[in-house]
């Protein structure tokens, strides 16, 4: 129950509620809860929400924000989902703090967060779960449950700092679960500075929809503001979809003006896949060094 909990502070805002960072009073370890009030949710918001519950309970992984436990307090209509603690924050404040002390963020640290929001990313994307006996997954030609889960919602707010210096991709408030049957689902979400064109024109979104946003994320991670900006949402929707936008600053290799370059092609099937990605030099050279 929430009694188990002390609140310590507010330190956020999650999709859909407030985040609240939390001291877990039998252990005295420190939490945070997204608290969600699930009695003003239609129906449909409340289907949502329990399928982000039951997407982070089975993600497990260094680069994805550990999920601990829900509550569900009828008293108050409230829902609070216990995550791990990221004491370094999130991306956007990173990139806010380097802004405001004209200072830039070195290309090193730019490949090893690409790494590691790869690493994430592949559990998601490439997710296979066994085809143990009793697991009613639909099996594939091979036996396993191809089952990916789409974040949908990337951006700096959503990539958090454990205080080792670990990232880790949080807040999958828009996630959905895609088996093999469904290749590709409809919907329309808000229009952010990291949506895809193939979102924004309400077609079809894939996994390289994700793609997409991690570009937008490391590019701005280089050059500290987004690649499309505009005033308002609809100006904003032609620049994502003229897909014109400047080099990231000089200081920064061709090497790694490519990659960005390359994930924020137009066409969602000439973007990288989490595979490709793990497969740069400069990725897989930083994967083996964490080993
Ligand atoms: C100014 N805010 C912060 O420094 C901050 C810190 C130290 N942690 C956070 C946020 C989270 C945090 O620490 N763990 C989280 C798990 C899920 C979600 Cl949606 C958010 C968080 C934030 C926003």
């Amino acid at each position: 129950m929430v009694e188990q909990y002390e609140i310590i502070s507010d330190i956020g805002n999650g999709s859909f509620g407030k985040v609240q960072k939390i001291r877990r009073k039998t252990d005295d370890k420190i939490l945070v809860w997204k608290e969600l009030n699930y009695g003003k949710m239609s129906e449909k918001e409340k289907q949502q929400l329990v399928s982000e519950v039951n997407i982070l309970r089975d993600l497990k992984h260094p680069n994805i924000v550990q999920y601990y436990d829900r509550i569900i307090d009828k008293s108050n209509q409230r829902i609070y989902i216990i995550m791990e603690y990221c004491e370094g924050g999130d991306l956007a404040l990173i990139i806010r703090k380097t802004r405001k002390q004209s200072d830039h963020i070195a290309e090193d640290v730019i490949w090893k967060i690409l790494m590691q929001i790869t690493l994430g990313l592949y559990q998601c994307h490439r997710r296979q779960l066994n085809n143990q006996p009793g697991n009613d997954s639909n099996p594939n030609a091979s036996g396993e449950a191809p089952q990916k889960i789409l974040h949908r919602d990337l951006k700096p707010g959503n990539i958090f700092l454990d205080g080792n210096g670990n990232v880790k991709i949080g807040d999958f408030g828009l996630a959905r679960v895609m088996n093999h049957d469904s290749q590709f689902a409809y919907t329309h979400v808000g229009t952010p500075y990291y949506m895809s064109p193939e979102q924004i024109n309400e077609s079809k979104y894939n996994e390289q929809s994700d793609i997409w946003s991690l570009g937008c994320i490391i590019y701005e991670l280089a050059a500290q503001h987004p690649p499309f900006q505009a005033q308002n949402h609809l100006s904003l929707a032609v620049k994502i979809k003229t897909g014109k936008f400047e080099r990231i600053p000089a200081r920064y290799s061709e090497e790694l003006n490519r990659v960005v370059s390359w994930m924020l092609c137009q066409n969602s099937i000439e973007r990288p896949t989490v595979d490709d990605l793990m497969n740069l030099p400069q990725v897989s050279l930083r994967i083996r060094e964490k080993k």
